[in-house]
């Protein structure tokens, strides 16, 4: 599956205020007392669509869960030896990868590590888009909000998943490729777990989160970041990015 041309590097500056003091704390104590030099960046990332499967049932039933199975099985030999070429690869220093660096003064990767999903729950929207997730606290610009949790590949893993999953209707695309550096990388979140990322909508022209790398620990880690105050009982939308004019024909709701 081919992906669509990746957008020129956004660097997203550290919010004014923590967003909250009990995760600042727990990161302090971690670190000796210090909070750790990390950095954002935040090339602007996009989904293919060019298969979407607009599929009611994307989906708890055991042919979806078979078939993904199945394709990790038969990927697997590739699966151990792209993770550890990513291992392998993984100490470029920023210079190398071509990032500016951004100290920030809040600790994101405290929220990525705990799996921190608070102030969120999936819903059915009663639409053809399926389930979605809705805010049940306030965020403020910049909050973190989720990740979007899922397999990290690289691109070639990637494009072969595609294609399994692609023989299989029941299959629905979560896939999510980004840039890192030079090289493309993709966050498969086929696999249906309780992880809320993986499930927020798309919209171009309402979108109140936006995606960005952060790195943890030397790896990339997808999140996504509020674009304004957001109230309670929102849907999340975030901008899938895809702008091909065949795929955004056949699917119309890309450009809502
Ligand atoms: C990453 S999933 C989002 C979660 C999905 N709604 C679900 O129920 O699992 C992406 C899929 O959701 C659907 N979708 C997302 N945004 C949509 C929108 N604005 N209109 C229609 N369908 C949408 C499409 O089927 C798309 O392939």
């Amino acid at each position: 599956m081919a992906y669509k041309d990746i957008f020129n590097m956004i660097p997203i500056r550290p919010p004014k205020r923590f967003q909250s003091s009990i995760d600042v704390k727990s990161d302090r104590l971690r670190k000796g007392g210090l909070l750790k030099d990390q950095f954002l960046f935040a090339p602007d990332i996009c989904i293919p669509e060019n298969e979407i499967v607009p599929s009611s049932s994307q989906s708890t039933n055991d042919t979806t869960n078979n078939s993904i199975a199945l394709t990790k099985r038969i990927l697997h030999d590739d699966y151990n030896e792209s993770i550890s070429t990513l291992r392998r690869s993984k100490r470029q220093t920023s210079k190398q990868l071509g990032i500016t660096k951004y100290k920030s003064a809040t600790s994101f990767d405290s929220f990525i590590e705990r799996q921190c999903e608070d102030g969120l729950e999936a819903r059915h929207t009663g639409t053809i888009k399926g389930r979605g997730v809705y805010t049940t606290k306030k965020f403020f610009r910049n909050d973190y909000i989720v990740e979007y949790a899922g397999e990290l590949l690289i691109q070639s893993e990637a494009k072969q998943r595609e294609i399994l999953y692609g023989r299989n209707h029941d299959i629905g695309c979560y896939m999510y490729y980004f840039k890192w550096g030079e090289k493309l990388f993709c966050v498969d979140a086929t696999e249906e777990t309780n992880r809320l990322g993986r499930l927020i909508n798309h919209s171009r022209k309402n979108s109140n989160c936006q995606p960005k790398v952060f790195v943890v620990r030397d790896q990339p880690r997808l999140i996504l970041v509020a674009l304004r105050d957001i109230e309670i009982d929102e849907e999340l939308f975030y901008d899938y990015g895809e702008r091909r004019k065949d795929i955004v024909e056949s699917f119309p709701w890309l450009n809502e």
